[in-house]
């Protein structure tokens, strides 16, 4: 799969966010998207969606095997927002929260099985180390970073080809976030994922390209090229904190 940011020219409200971005996210593989508060991390994201229209520019969704078929590709990304509101009294649980968005996904689909349905909600519960006593909680119940985990789950659970992820370790606690970015990290073998993050060290090992955004400025490409001193501290400026050779990102999110 290829996603192609062409000329990509984004606002919100009156605020230039993204100006013309030219980008070419080509999967399997993992991108990381980092930049500071506000730099248009998530709204680069739900551009990609189509739920911001650009000012200018698009953003082409394209089968490597079918060049330039188009139509009904958005049908295979999934997303994992960085927030996610549920009413307090919603009364769903979170296995249903799972299952309700496998039945959603593949309503088109052929009628799968109730018992491999089950077996998949398991796995991805399993898979994101969520306890199996909580799975008959009740979504609502559930701390910021288990439902960070959920969300996850409902992504896994399901086998789009494209994976949007609006910085999906930032609530977990840090022996969890190593086990998710590994979950990440196989994920993004087989799919492409686009990945949102403050910190990009722990998914440095699977990412093949990093855009970093900066108020309408970008910069793309390897991993070693981003993450310079020079590249880094024009960005972040005095938050691009120098260690010799090296440059830490100091971002208060
Ligand atoms: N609904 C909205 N209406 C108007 N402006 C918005 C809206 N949402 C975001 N913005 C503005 O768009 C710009 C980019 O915001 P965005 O949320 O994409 O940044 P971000 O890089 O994801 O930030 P963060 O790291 O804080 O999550 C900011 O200036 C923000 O104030």
């Amino acid at each position: 799969m290829i996603i192609e940011l062409i000329d990509l020219t984004v606002k919100r409200g009156h605020t230039l966010v993204l100006n013309n971005l030219n980008a070419v996210f080509e999967g399997p593989g993992l991108i990381q998207v980092i930049g500071p508060n506000g730099a248009g991390k998530t709204t680069l994201l739900l551009t990609i969606l189509g739920l911001i229209k650009p000012v200018k520019g698009v953003v082409r969704i394209r089968d490597t095997e079918l060049k330039n078929s188009g139509g009904g590709l958005r049908e295979t990304i999934s997303y994992i927002p960085q927030k996610f509101h549920i009413p307090r009294d919603a009364p769903i649980t979170l296995w249903e929260f799972v299952e309700s968005y496998i039945r959603a996904y593949e309503g088109s689909m052929p009628f799968r099985s109730s018992h491999t349905v089950k077996r998949r909600i398991e796995s991805a519960l399993e898979m994101t180390g969520l306890p199996k006593d909580s799975w008959g909680k009740k979504i609502s119940e559930l701390s910021g970073g288990q439902l960070q985990r959920a969300l996850m789950a409902r992504v896994l659970s399901v086998d789009s080809e494209i994976i949007l992820m609006d910085e999906p370790l930032s609530n977990i606690d840090p022996e969890g976030r190593g086990a998710l970015a590994e979950i990440i990290g196989k994920l993004s073998s087989r799919k492409l994922l686009v990945v949102t993050n403050h910190d990009p060290v722990l998914l440095l090992p699977y990412t093949n390209k990093i855009l970093l955004l900066g108020y309408g400025e970008y910069r793309y490409g390897d991993p070693d090229s981003i993450l310079s001193r020079e590249v880094l501290m024009k960005i972040y400026k005095s938050c691009a904190i120098v260690f010799g050779e090296h440059a830490h990102i100091a971002d208060w999110h």
